[in-house]
């Protein structure tokens, strides 16, 4: 190493030195405080609530200031003019503020050169540094010279900024977990992070473009900048699977951001988590708009009429309740247009009016022929009496009663007779990929069925007022009780005692008591926002968004009015049958034309060798579409191996041993044919245990066995894709499979076939 270099890194490593100090005496400080809040107790409601922030703020800096104990700062910028800066994953301002600032966000604006100057448009900048650190320990520096006038060789390629550094982290073995890309976000990357919060951009880019991590970036980019509105409102990130959500799980932590709600589809409606599996042609049916109908259909199926008559016993006489009535009931209901529990109230008003007068005609009629003798008042009586007449409760409840959407959804679709009456408007066949088992738990495409219900039935608001009332109620008379106990220490204590003294119970009253004692709200608008059904979102970001289907795209938008939203995909990679080819069709419902598209184009994970192979699978998908460009080549060329169809669990577990092997600390990913998950999975377990398999498999496993469906935005150092033939017949969609198969390697992919390989492979045979 040169004198300078080393000159370089003993005053980098100075400088990173000083950092961690201040990063350190700043942690100390907010310890201390938060440590003091902690042990103070008592106080006003007011000052506790005050405290109670003041816990949730020390604590929330406290969290971002361990997470970005790695990798604190890692670059730094010269410019023409002017003292240089360092850039991190959190601004740090000195001690002395003339030294100011000591470390800048990677948000910031002035961080942005650090993204965006290149030698041909250096904008001032003469020189980017990227930092390599070990913990606390500089290892690395990548220098690149932007100033072509000061005579230094730019070097290194114009399309990548930091071209070193980036290649380091692409060849870098594949954990289990997706990394940050903080330190080397691309131009055209860094475009779609710093766009407006405001209106919808939809990200379009083929495999391995950066879509996800962009995504996470962009969480991450918007909380910091909009970070008073989006606290507050929350930001939701929905992926496809919870095996992807566990994959992305860490990136935003490592940039210090936790407040933001991961989830998919299957969590988006509170009380259920919809996991169980069902046939893509099924969730294809639930997801088309059509269901609308279906599920309006399947409440008014519920709103029921006696054939003729019901008769129920009150007071004594026997009641009937004619269909008539019934009907009449229901149709002012209905006309209402109100949800169907809200609308309950107006069917139980009208149809005991009609029972009232029903009665007023029985015993008022005047015997002479003149007017009812009932008086309005006597009218009254008895509609009151009714209504609190049980049976009368019972029967009415009977013809239009209280639903939940899980109830009319569960109703629905294990009964034969109710399809066929609700989803009178789909084929035999669709009715029939619709039936289930009563016991058959809730799939992902049954959530926005039983959102959109939620919107259909409504919550009748004396119900909801009924069950906060009995909810009061409770708390007082546990509150009495506190107090009840508080007075009997008294007089046993005090009794002979001749001075007054003042207890709890004559300062306050049980009411005021559960008041004082309300437990305050601590938890953040994600928390929120996942237990709140009606909860919406500040902004809205749909990872693999092309599997969306219309009715899931409903339920999106009722948490996002406003339509702040990001959304990215794929259309060449779409998979379910209920998912989309094209974004016009998803948005134009929704916001029109007022939608951006921006595209990526720069394939990050796949080598130049993979992505060729995936090319020709591209082109049989749809010739118009472009694959990415790779960014680098790995120098090893893909493979296919025929083998004996007896022999092909042996000749997967040999292919196992030998990518595992290449792959080193890295990861390989089997992925096969949904028929021959469960009997390969069993053969690669028995032969490496510590493979994963199953539903949802640990990533961190070195060995992963798939299907392609699981392995959606996954990746691994080296794939091995079984039965390629079977993959593309498995589905309508079957070649965008085999597409997404082949790009989900990050060095090495093989192919292992019983059969001739399908055409489109052509290149490896
Ligand atoms: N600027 C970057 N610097 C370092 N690594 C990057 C950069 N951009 C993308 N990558 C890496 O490339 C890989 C692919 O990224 P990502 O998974 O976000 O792509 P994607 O477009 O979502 O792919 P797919 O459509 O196949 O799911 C990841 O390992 C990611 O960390």
């Amino acid at each position: 190493m040169s004198s300078s270099a080393s000159d370089d890194l003993r005053s980098e490593q100075a400088y990173l030195t000083t950092l961690y100090d201040r990063l350190d005496g700043l942690r100390a400080q907010a310890d201390d405080r938060l440590r003091r809040i902690v042990l103070e107790s008592g106080g006003t409601p007011q000052g506790r609530t005050q405290r109670e922030a003041q816990r949730a703020h020390y604590t929330e800096q406290l969290a971002q200031m361990n997470a970005v104990e790695n990798g604190l700062c890692f670059g730094r910028l010269d410019f023409a003019d002017g003292a240089p800066l360092y850039i991190g994953r959190l601004g740090l301002s000195a001690e002395q503020h003339d030294r100011d600032p000591l470390l800048i966000d990677w948000r910031a604006p002035a961080s942005r050169p650090f993204y965006l100057a290149t030698a041909v448009s250096p904008d001032g900048v003469t020189r980017r540094r990227h930092l390599r650190t070990k913990g606390r320990v500089l290892t690395g520096i990548d220098d690149e010279v932007l100033d072509l006038t000061a005579g230094a060789a730019a070097g290194g390629r114009e399309d990548v900024t930091g071209e070193a550094a980036l290649l380091a982290a692409l060849t870098a073995n594949r954990t289990g977990r997706m990394r940050d890309i903080v330190e080397t976000i691309q131009s055209e990357q860094d475009e779609v992070i710093r766009a407006g919060l405001s209106g919808v951009m939809v990200v379009q880019g083929g495999p391995g473009t950066g879509k996800t991590a962009v995504a996470l970036h962009r969480a991450a980019y918007l909380l910091y900048t909009y970070r008073q509105q989006l606290t507050k409102q929350g930001v939701l990130i929905l992926g496809p699977n919870p095996t992807f959500l566990r994959y992305i799980s860490q990136v935003l932590p490592s940039l210090a951001e936790t407040g933001v709600l991961l989830a998919t589809l299957g969590d988006m409606f509170p009380g259920v988590r919809a996991r169980a599996v069902e046939p893509s042609a099924a969730a294809a049916v639930k997801g088309r708009l059509a269901m609308l109908d279906v599920l309006a259909a399947a409440v008014a199926d519920r709103q029921t009429v006696p054939h003729d008559f019901a008769e129920v016993d009150h007071d004594g006489y026997p009641l009937r309740i004619e269909r008539s009535v019934l009907e009449d009931a229901r149709a002012a209901a209905r006309r209402s247009g109100r949800p169907h529990n809200v609308a309950r109230a107006m069917f139980v008003t009208e149809a005991i009016h009609a029972l009232s007068l029903q009665i007023a005609e029985r015993i008022g009629t005047d015997p002479l022929g003149g007017d009812n003798l009932l008086s309005e008042a006597d009218l009254a009586e008895t509609r009151r009496e009714l209504r609190e007449d049980v049976d009368v409760q019972r029967a009415l409840f009977e013809f239009w009663p209280v639903l939940t959407p899980r109830q009319v959804l569960r109703d629905l679709l294990c009964d034969a007779d109710r399809l066929e009456s609700a989803a009178a408007g789909l084929t035999a066949a669709e009715r029939a990929l619709l039936l289930r088992d009563r016991d058959a738990g809730w799939t992902p495409a049954d959530v926005p069925l039983l959102d959109e219900l939620a919107e259909l039935l409504g919550v009748d608001d004396t119900l909801r007022a009924r069950e906060a009332a009995r909810q009061r109620r409770e708390a007082v008379d546990y509150a009495e009780g506190v107090l009840e106990i508080l007075a009997g220490s008294r007089s046993l204590d005090f009794e002979d005692q001749e001075e007054e003294i003042l207890s709890a119970l004559d300062v306050v009253e049980a009411g005021a008591f559960v008041e004082r004692h309300e437990v305050l709200d601590t938890r953040t608008a994600a928390e929120r926002a996942a237990a709140d059904r009606t909860w919406v979102f500040g902004h809205v970001i749909v990872d693999e968004a092309q599997e969306l289907s219309p009715m899931a795209w409903r339920l999106l938008m009722r948490r996002c009015p406003s339509r702040s939203m990001t959304v990215v995909g794929d259309v060449a990679q779409t998979s379910e049958l209920a998912g989309t080819t094209t974004w016009e069709q998803v948005f134009e419902p929704y916001v029109g034309q007022r939608w951006n598209l921006v595209e990526l184009t720069v394939n990050y994970r796949t080598p130049a060798e993979v992505m060729a192979v995936a090319a020709d699978v591209l082109a049989a998908v749809d010739p118009a579409l472009e694959p990415p460009r790779s960014v680098r080549s790995a120098g090893v060329a893909p493979w296919a191996l025929r083998v004996p169809p007896v022999a092909l669990p042996a000749e997967v577990i040999a292919a196992v041993r030998v990518e595992a092997a290449e792959a080193g600390e890295g990861r390989v990913g089997v992925l096969v044919p949904e028929a021959r998950e469960a009997d390969l999975g069993r053969a690669l377990l028995g032969a490496v245990p510590g493979a994963a398999v199953g539903e949802q498999p640990d990533l961190l496993n070195q060995v992963v066995l798939m299907t392609v469906r699981q392995a959606k935005g996954l990746e691994f150092d080296s794939v091995i894709v079984v039965e390629p033939d079977e993959i593309i017949a498995e589905s309508p969609r079957g070649l965008s499979d085999l597409y997404v198969a082949v790009t989900r390697a990050t060095r090495r992919l093989g192919v292992l076939h019983t059969a001739d390989l399908p055409k489109v492979l052509h290149s490896l045979a």
